[in-house]
């Protein structure tokens, strides 16, 4: 367990380089086990979730290595293996090796996936269309089995009961070698998708219609990889930066930023009177604006990201009156709140509608970092109040920002991460 901490009172200025999307990285790791070749991406994040996704490839026999950004995999040597614990239950993404073995080999026995605790996170659109394509799905002892018969996986025009990012990928990895054309309706239009279907395309998958609602794969036998694919930038870490920059800097440069994928985060900035110049990818935030509140509503891509709703908190702390935040996605994404008032924030939370008051008078103590995001908005909170705050179970925050102890000194920020083991051991 790793613990941060961070002195209060200290204004971000300079320059930081946003690195490549979580969100992207751990569906492209588990869609590197489709190829007959070796698979290189740059642009890889330093984050938890890599790290535990390599432990995993290790299980299947297939090697990667990981340095400075750049991650090898090499799956030709992989074994068709059960995963049904350790690794898997460390992070959300484990379950695409549902889709990405089955597409492999045909079958996967995989353990239900871990991840953010943000409320209930049902599979049941990932299971009908592997049920769809042709598989079979049994579900024992907290362990997806799914099997096909000896003529594999065939394609079939899937209509999904809502918008699901992993469901939308999952099916996908198992399409893409699935024998003819599947038709994918009602799917997530994320970049991150489009970002996994120019990886498989570049590798000789069929894919076309990627980030609209519509996906039509026709299967291919075999994928290889010719060219290094270069990770997007992450839009949710651009956006927690922006955010905090905002909220609580002197002048703050942020590099590598696809400013289409923020669209819906940068509107409501404007909106509430953050002066920005945006150029072609980057952004600059000079700060010091006085703010008005704004009500934000969470939606799928292109709406305003459920994972931006807690890091634009601590701006909205700073507006001159109340906001409101709906979570429609993960109404029950709240674990910042009780965290936060014990901080001295005016938050709270009543049948849906989150509202944030104008917070000037915070204190740092000792919080929790429920998950990523929350524990994330509790360093920008932390960075805004008056002496120190500890943040217990900062691994969740590790999970999914890289190099972010590097990335604050950068902007004139010093925290200090502590793995308290080790701590306690001295
Ligand atoms: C690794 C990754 O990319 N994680 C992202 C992904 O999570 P994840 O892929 O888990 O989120 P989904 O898009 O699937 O979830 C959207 C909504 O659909 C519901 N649902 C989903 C699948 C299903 O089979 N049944 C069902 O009811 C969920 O409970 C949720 O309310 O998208 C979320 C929504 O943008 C983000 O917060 C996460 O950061
Ligand atoms: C919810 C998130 O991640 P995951 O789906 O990996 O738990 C997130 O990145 O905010």
């Amino acid at each position: 367990m790793e613990k941060m901490i961070v002195k209060g009172q200290q204004k971000l200025s300079g320059e930081v380089t946003i690195g490549g999307a979580k969100n992207s990285t751990v569906a492209l790791i588990p869609a590197a086990i489709l190829a007959d070749t070796p698979v290189k991406f740059d642009s890889v994040p330093d984050i938890l979730d890599v790290h535990n996704l390599m432990l995993i490839l290790k299980a299947m026999n297939v090697d990667s290595t990981y340095r400075r950004g750049e991650l090898l995999v090499d799956p030709t040597k992989i074994k068709s293996v059960p995963l049904p614990g350790g690794a898997i239950r460390s992070l959300r993404a484990s379950y695409y090796f549902m889709g990405a073995l089955l597409g492999k080999f045909g079958e996967a026995i995989v353990g239900f996936p871990g991840g953010d605790n943000i409320g209930p996170r049902p599979i049941d659109q990932h299971i009908k269309g592997f049920k769809a394509l042709g598989a079979h799905v049994e579900e024992k002892e907290n362990t997806v089995h799914i099997t096909t018969g000896p003529e594999g996986l065939h394609g079939a025009r899937i209509f999904f009961d809502l918008v699901s990012v992993g469901a939308t990928i999952n099916v996908l990895l198992a399409a893409v070698k699935a024998k003819g054309l599947t038709i994918m309706e009602n799917v997530a239009r994320e970049p991150e998708i489009v970002d996994l279907a120019t990886f498989l395309n570049n590798m000789g998958a069929h894919i076309r219609g990627a980030g609209t609602n519509e996906i039509r794969v026709q299967g291919v036998d075999s994928l290889r990889s010719k060219n290094v694919h270069t990770i997007i930038p992450d839009r949710i870490e651009a956006g927690t930066y922006l955010s905090f920059a905002a909220a609580n800097g002197n002048g703050v440069l942020v590099k590598n930023v696809i400013t289409e994928h923020l669209d819906p985060f940068l509107s409501k900035l404007e909106e509430m009177g953050v002066r920005m110049e945006i150029d072609e990818d980057e952004i600059y935030v000079p700060g010091g604006d006085v703010l008005s509140p704004v009500n934000i509503k969470t939606a799928p891509f292109p709406g305003f990201a459920t994972d931006l709703q807690q890091p634009i908190t601590p701006l909205l702390m700073k507006a001159r009156g109340s906001s409101t935040i709906i979570d429609t996605l993960y109404p029950e994404r709240t674990k910042h709140i009780p965290e936060m008032q014990r901080m001295g924030a005016k938050i709270s939370s009543k049948d849906g509608i989150i509202t944030v008051g104008h917070s000037i008078d915070l204190s740092g103590t000792v919080v929790e970092a429920g998950e990523i995001r929350a524990g994330v908005s509790l360093v920008g909170l932390a960075l805004m109040a008056k002496g120190t705050t500890v943040i217990n179970k900062a691994d969740n925050i590790l999970r999914g920002y890289d190099r972010i102890v590097e990335k604050f000194r950068g902007l004139s920020v010093d925290l200090e991460v502590i793995n308290e083991s080790e701590s306690l051991n001295h």
